[in-house]
């Protein structure tokens, strides 16, 4: 396995790949790895010839007020653990790269209409630095494939409408929501939380639960169903910002509950904000 990070021998690599007919599987991560991120990895192995994760905090898609600087930075043990599953290249690529001109002069990827609304409503310009970081790495490494996790939908879904407006020659894959024997999402934020505080997080896989469950048994008062879940999980101890049941495809409200749906949910417990969501 080789860590690379620098543009130059990046490219160089791909070129050689490229000339022996390898194709290549991108997941992009910004590191602190779990059995979640670990599933993309294999995932992208069966997909390609040729594995490459990359590693960036990407300073972009922080607000000031959020942990850019507290996230937990953990490339020894990330390392060892994707040399395991037999990656061939680790990029963490060096900020003159990713922004040459500083983050102020950088050049921004927007998809309109879905990067405003849910978690993009509280965090202003949070899916604007996704997408340029995530479009940089795949201008950068130029993969066939590139793996998501499906607990960040909303990003999944960002990522597939800016290849898909930006005619990107690349396919994207989702990859199921990785959880603890409790129902609660991996998360590396996750290290945040107290023993006890990740018993009282699992309220929110639960609550996602049982309004799918309502929805299917066919009740379709959506507005309701959400104000008793958001009810449920602050009851609980947790700080709702949003429990909200969208149309899969753009994450706009539902109308009803023939559509293909998803259930969203964000809270923060003490400082800890977490998401999770539910296809249903
Ligand atoms: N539990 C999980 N199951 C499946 N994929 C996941 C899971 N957690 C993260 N991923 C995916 O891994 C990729 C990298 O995510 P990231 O490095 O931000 O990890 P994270 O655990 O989501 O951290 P954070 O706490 O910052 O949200 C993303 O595509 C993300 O959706
Ligand atoms: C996709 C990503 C690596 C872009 O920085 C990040 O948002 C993440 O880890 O989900
Ligand atoms: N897992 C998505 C990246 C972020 O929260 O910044």
């Amino acid at each position: 396995m080789q860590q690379i990070s620098n543009l130059d021998e990046l490219r160089k690599v791909r070129q050689e790949w490229r000339q022996q007919g390898l194709s290549v599987a991108l997941v992009p991560t910004m590191g602190n790895l779990h059995s979640g991120h670990l599933k993309l990895v294999k995932k992208a192995r069966e997909l390609a010839d040729r594995v490459i994760v990359s590693i960036y905090v990407n300073p972009m898609q922080f607000a000031a007020n959020e942990d850019l600087d507290n996230y937990p930075r953990t490339l020894v043990e990330d390392m060892r653990a994707l040399q395991e599953l037999g990656v061939e290249v680790v990029l963490t690529p060096n900020n003159q790269d990713i922004y040459p001109r500083g983050l102020k002069q950088q050049t921004l990827v927007e998809v309109p209409g879905i990067s405003d609304i849910l978690c993009g409503a509280s965090r202003k310009g949070h899916f604007r630095g996704v997408a340029t970081i995530v479009c940089k790495l795949f201008n950068m490494v130029q993969p066939e494939h590139a793996v998501f996790g499906e607990k960040d939908f909303q990003q999944l879904q960002v990522i597939r409408l800016m290849v898909q407006d930006l005619s990107i020659p690349l396919i994207v894959h989702g990859v199921a929501t990785e959880r603890e024997a409790n129902g609660l999402a991996k998360s590396s934020r996750n290290g945040y939380l107290t023993e006890q505080q990740k018993q009282t997080a699992a309220v929110i896989y639960q609550q996602l639960q049982r309004t799918a469950q309502q929805i299917r048994q066919g009740k379709n008062n959506l507005h309701q169903l959400e104000a008793d879940a958001s009810k449920v999980i602050q009851s609980a101890g947790l700080n709702v910002e949003y429990f909200s049941i969208r149309r899969r495809e753009d994450l706009q409200p539902a109308e009803n509950i023939q559509t293909e749906l998803v259930i969203l949910a964000a809270a923060k417990l003490g400082n800890t904000r977490l998401i999770d969501n539910l296809l249903c």
